[in-house]
């Protein structure tokens, strides 16, 4: 059964100001997509608009879950959540003075992921043994990259078929980074999950996109495959300082 995400010329803004201007895209099933581009271009504002967080002034926000095509514009966040989207904010967002595992438990809400919770806590314990052994451990006092291991685990615990991931490297070191990226890239192939993945990092995150989106000023600019992007010159120059 396919899952996707299909955008068409979508607009936002936030009051009088558009943000984004006619972005048409698409996350195939089973894919991993970057979307790529530098500070304040609006990467985030479209993964909001996929999670219903921010509604679509113009175009349309399609996400096809198990073969049958939802209309996100429609939908409020929580309905998105209970069809099988989970969003990992920027910044984690976790409660702080909550254990770990009781940041893992809300995420847990929707009634499909509630009444699979126990397997669902043990697998994101598999996949991330070092919350096992924090469990007890308040979230606010975890490292960085502990606590992005606590907001991608929160998400799981929604039982999602597409999975959206706003700048998952924002604030780790680079040897976290690579850990972080190369365990998306490891869930996406153990739960067969549609990833949308928001990052500035270039480099480590087509280490694991099939492809990708670079947006700038609202618009998408350069679409493509890791190697066309990697050979384009826009992107060098943006990226790579070429
Ligand atoms: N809640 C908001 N109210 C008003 N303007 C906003 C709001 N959120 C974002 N913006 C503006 O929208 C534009 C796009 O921001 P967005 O956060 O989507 O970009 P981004 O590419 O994800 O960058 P960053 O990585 O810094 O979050 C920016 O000019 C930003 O200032």
């Amino acid at each position: 059964m396919a899952n996707k995400i299909i955008l068409k010329e979508i607009n936002a803004a936030y009051g009088a100001v558009q943000v984004l201007h006619g972005i048409s895209m698409e996350v195939g099933n089973g894919e991993t997509v970057a979307l790529l581009g530098t500070n304040g271009n609006g990467k985030s504002t479209l993964i909001k608009v996929v999670a219903g967080l921010v509604k679509p002034t113009a175009g349309q926000a399609l996400a096809v879950i198990d073969d049958v095509t939802h209309d996100l514009g429609k939908l409020s966040p929580e309905e998105i959540v209970n069809l099988g989207i989970a969003m990992v904010p920027e910044g984690r967002r976790l409660f702080p003075l909550l254990s770990v595992e009781e940041n893992l438990l809300l995420g847990a809400s929707r009634p499909f992921a509630r009444s699979h919770v126990n397997e669902t806590l043990e697998f994101c314990f598999e996949v991330f043994p070092k919350l096992r052994d924090r469990r007890t451990q308040r979230a606010g006092s975890m490292s960085g990259g502990e606590q992005q291991m606590v907001a991608l685990a929160r998400a799981l615990m929604t039982m999602p078929k597409i999975l959206l991931i706003d700048e998952p490297s924002v604030g780790l070191a680079p040897i976290i980074v690579k850990q972080m990226i190369d365990k998306i890239a490891e869930l996406k192939v153990q739960k067969g999950l549609t990833v949308l993945m928001a990052e500035q990092n270039f480099t480590q995150a087509m280490r694991i996109a099939d492809r990708g989106y670079v947006i700038v000023h609202g618009e998408i600019k350069i679409e493509g495959s890791a190697k066309d992007l990697a050979n384009n010159d826009v992107v060098r120059q943006l990226y790579m300082g070429m």
